[in-house]
């Protein structure tokens, strides 16, 4: 029986935020391991910054993605491996070394006004026989409209399935419903629409409901909520509520429950939870992976990381940023001087 939504799991990739960037082979081994047992059709395998994220600005993997991405492909029996890849950070180049040890599905990732510069990406995963899901990131940040736009460019380029992207976990379901519609009526068919959801104001789950019962087939979640902010839809729940709602997944509901407890919450030492700081993100709309940025930021210049990510999100800063919330402490350290 062909399942209603599928699940894409990227507690492997969205998930390395919260662990700084340090999973092992033996963790993604495992992790693949359950995943794929558990029925889950796609799973994302990259630095949480995507292809090429290893670098001084991001936080340096503790293993090359690559090998890691290797060893996921070697481990899985039924889902295909993903990755991530935004271009500028990450080059064709990269997407074929990832294709060479195995992935077989690329989503590229741009700023929801940006969409344009996913082209020759979409073009190179198409050549390479990939499966290509377009990323549209921050999609709080402009009308459902303009979003729709910005999908149909990815869709002319080759993108199979554009995903709503709440990386601010800014959105609530109306939010969503309208962007998922919006997306549905410019693509006619051409793509389909996913949804990635975050934690931040504790709308993960009731977003991707709110998305799925919009028309979206595709819907993105992670062990534990294992992810950037206050972490990603959770895998085990959403299985859960589409068991229950009776839409089929393919997924084993207690196979994914004993993946989260098991055998990712015993690695996890810091579990994405909404606090104040991943509230104020959801609040003001500020990129989830910006969390640890300002929390190191706050440290260093003793101010408060919840008055950085409000100033973020007011001076409506997006990804690739990351420098400029420097800027902010700075400021913030030198007004609280004076
Ligand atoms: C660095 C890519 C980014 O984190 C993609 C994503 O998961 C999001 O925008 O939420
Ligand atoms: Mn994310």
């Amino acid at each position: 029986m062909k399942a209603e939504i599928r699940l894409t799991d990227t507690t492997l990739r969205d998930g390395s935020h919260a662990m700084s960037h340090r999973f092992t082979e033996k963790q993604v081994r495992s992790v693949v391991g359950a995943l794929d047992a558990a029925g889950v059709q796609v799973i994302e395998v990259t630095h949480g910054d995507g292809l090429g994220g290893s670098t001084f600005n991001y936080g340096f993997s503790a293993v090359d993605e690559i090998k890691l991405v290797a060893a996921a492909a070697e481990t899985a029996r039924q889902a295909r491996i993903a990755v991530l890849l935004l271009p500028g950070l990450g080059t064709v180049h990269d997407l074929r070394q990832a294709y060479d040890a195995g992935a077989r599905v690329a989503r590229i990732a741009t700023h929801c006004t940006e969409a344009d510069v996913s082209i020759q990406h979409f073009g190179a995963a198409r050549d390479l026989g990939m499966e290509t899901v377009g990323f549209l990131m921050l999609s709080h940040m402009i009308e459902p409209d303009d979003l729709a736009k910005q999908a149909r460019v990815m869709a002319d380029a080759g993108c199979q399935c554009v995903y709503v992207v709440d990386s601010a976990g800014a959105l609530v379901p109306d939010d969503v419903t309208a962007r998922v519609r919006a997306l549905i009526d410019s693509l006619g068919g051409d793509a389909e629409v996913g949804i990635h959801a975050h934690q931040n104001l504790s709308l993960g789950v009731a977003n991707s409901l709110a998305a799925w019962q919009a028309g979206a087939r595709q819907v993105d979640g992670t062990l534990c909520a294992l992810g950037a902010g206050a972490g990603n839809a959770p895998t085990e729940v959403l299985a859960a509520v589409f068991d229950k709602l009776g839409v089929y997944t393919g997924l084993d509901v207690p196979a994914l429950l004993a993946a989260a407890e098991e055998i990712v919450l015993p690695f996890v030492a810091r579990r994405p939870w909404a606090g104040r700081n991943a509230i104020v993100q959801g609040y003001a709309g500020v990129y989830s992976s910006f969390l640890l940025h300002a929390e190191r930021a706050a440290e260093r210049y003793g101010v408060p990381a919840h008055e950085i990510l409000r100033r973020v999100g007011e001076a409506r800063y997006v990804g690739g940023q990351e420098d400029l919330i420097i800027d902010i402490a700075i400021d913030l350290a030198k007004e609280t001087a004076a």
